[in-house]
């Protein structure tokens, strides 16, 4: 891929980098971003729609769909929805931090969750490696905090966590680091949208008798 290809970070800046399926992107979404902006003192948030989370048995809508529906909720200066995972041929999140922590010398990354990512962190490749490549912030989410914060990887990493109050140096401390912050949250999922679609495809097929 040339240099040229590749969003925009100066050395210095500190990017937080959000990973979805975004099958398809909602409000949810917007809300942990513009929090994330907010709280951990972020330049910037790359939305980076995945190809296909690795754990999932579903595979997602096309790449194009998803992109355009995201680009056309998520409108903010600082945040860019991009498919460069798919472009750099990447799947594991350690590979794609990796490629990332190369790729732009200087520059650091956090890589945002929602809350019920952390329960299952420590099934995810090389999570401690994640861990190691960037710092880690982890945004509530309705009925997850518990399953969070219990999880083997907030036990494992228990001595890494900052508190809220330090929220804002996440980005530049010293890895491994992660912080779970509350806030306002909004309680939409992918699957339940895609599921309300199917209901409405259901009702609204003429009956066959
Ligand atoms: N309502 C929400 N509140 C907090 N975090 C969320 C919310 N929705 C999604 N996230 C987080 O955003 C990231 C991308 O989520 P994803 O695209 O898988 O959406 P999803 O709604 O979780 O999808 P699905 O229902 O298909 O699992 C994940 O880290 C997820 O935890
Ligand atoms: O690398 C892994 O093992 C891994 C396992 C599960 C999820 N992820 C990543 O986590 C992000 C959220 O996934 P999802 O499917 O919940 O939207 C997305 O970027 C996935 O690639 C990564």
């Amino acid at each position: 891929m040339r240099r040229a290809d590749l969003p925009f970070a100066a050395r210095g800046q500190v990017i937080g980098i959000l990973g979805g399926s975004f099958d398809p992107a909602h409000e949810g979404h917007v809300a942990i971003t513009h929090a994330a902006l907010r709280r951990f003192g972020l330049d910037a948030v790359w939305w980076l729609a995945s190809p296909g989370n690795p754990l999932k048995a579903h595979q997602p809508a096309p790449m194009a769909d998803r992109i355009s529906r995201a680009r056309h909720l998520m409108r903010h200066p600082r945040v860019l929805v991009t498919d460069l995972e798919a472009r750099i041929g990447t799947r594991y999140t350690a590979q794609t931090l990796r490629r990332l922590v190369q790729l732009y010398p200087g520059v650091r990354f956090v890589w945002l969750m929602g809350a019920d990512n952390l329960a299952q962190f420590h099934r995810w490749e090389d999570w401690r490696g994640i861990a190691d490549l960037a710092a880690l912030g982890v945004l509530a989410r309705p009925g997850q905090q518990m399953a969070a914060l219990n999880s083997v990887a907030a036990r494992v990493l228990s001595s890494a966590r900052l508190p809220q109050s330090a929220s804002a140096r996440l980005g530049r401390a010293p890895l491994p680091a992660w912080c779970f912050v509350t806030l306002p949250m909004v309680d939409a999922s992918s699957s339940a949208i895609r599921a309300a679609q199917r209901l409405r495809v259901t009702t609204a097929a003429p009956s066959s008798t």
